[in-house]
């Protein structure tokens, strides 16, 4: 399974080399042979050799340029770096990236032979309007995407659980992730506040192929036993 830390606009270098290592020595102390992906801000992205994979939140769709405030393939194969986020709802709905600009950057990264984790999901009015329309606008976020893209993964993170501490029910998750599976069959993340406390219980659901965990993996030792979790699921 993968199992993924989304650190966002935390920790300083320092703290995410740290972090980093700690997840390292854990895993190998452990035997744990999942796959593990951690996502520093862009100012922590560095060089990595071991089990666990560094990736990229975000980059521009050029390998360099004229782009004030972004980085390129340039920068990032200087860390060697070759997984990166795409489309996540922070991105989609703060940010405001287009899906247009996404299938570009999914499109750039994916000629570059890129690991890309496509993050998906809806808000809650679309929620509330229920199951069809939920799952009609979620289907235009695969709009422009190759759903058989063999480094694609794909993360489904309702808008609505992500920094709340709500997720939707077991039932709900097992029941969505089934409908996903049939636009591709990509691995299949949740995301949405995942926490040391129901990661098992995500992780052994069926058609969950792994966790995007945001704030609980602010915690290495949480992050850690998550990856313990999966491990010991051996789906
Ligand atoms: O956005 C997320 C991972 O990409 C999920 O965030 P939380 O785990 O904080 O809900």
């Amino acid at each position: 399974m993968i199992i993924a830390a989304n650190l966002k606009t935390n920790l300083t270098r320092i703290k995410t080399t740290k972090y980093i290592n700690e997840v390292e020595s854990f895993l190998k102390k452990n035997n744990i042979s999942q796959e593990v992906l951690v996502f520093p801000a862009t100012s922590s992205l560095n060089l990595h050799s071991g089990s666990v994979v560094v990736g990229a939140q975000n980059a521009y769709p050029t390998i360099n340029g004229a782009f004030t405030g972004e980085i390129g393939y340039e920068q990032l194969e200087e860390f060697n770096i070759k997984t990166i986020l795409i489309g996540h709802s922070e991105r989609r709905h703060l940010l405001g990236e287009a899906q247009e600009k996404l299938v570009e950057k999914f499109n750039f990264y994916k000629n570059l032979g890129f690991k890309i984790i496509f993050c998906v999901g809806e808000p809650i009015e679309v929620r509330e309007e229920g199951f069809e329309s939920m799952m009609e606008y979620i289907s235009k976020q695969y709009e422009g995407i190759d759903t058989l893209y063999e480094n694609l993964v794909i993360a489904y993170e309702p808008v609505w659980a992500i920094g709340t501490g709500l997720t939707p029910t077991s039932e709900d998750i097992v029941a969505i992730h089934q409908e996903l599976k049939k636009k591709s069959q990509a691995p299949l993340l949740y995301g949405g506040s995942v926490k040391v406390t129901n990661a098992a219980e995500v992780l052994a659901l069926e058609g969950v192929d792994g966790i995007l965990v945001g704030s609980a993996a602010l915690y290495a030792e949480h992050f850690c036993t998550m990856c313990q979790y999966a491990q010991e699921l051996n789906k």
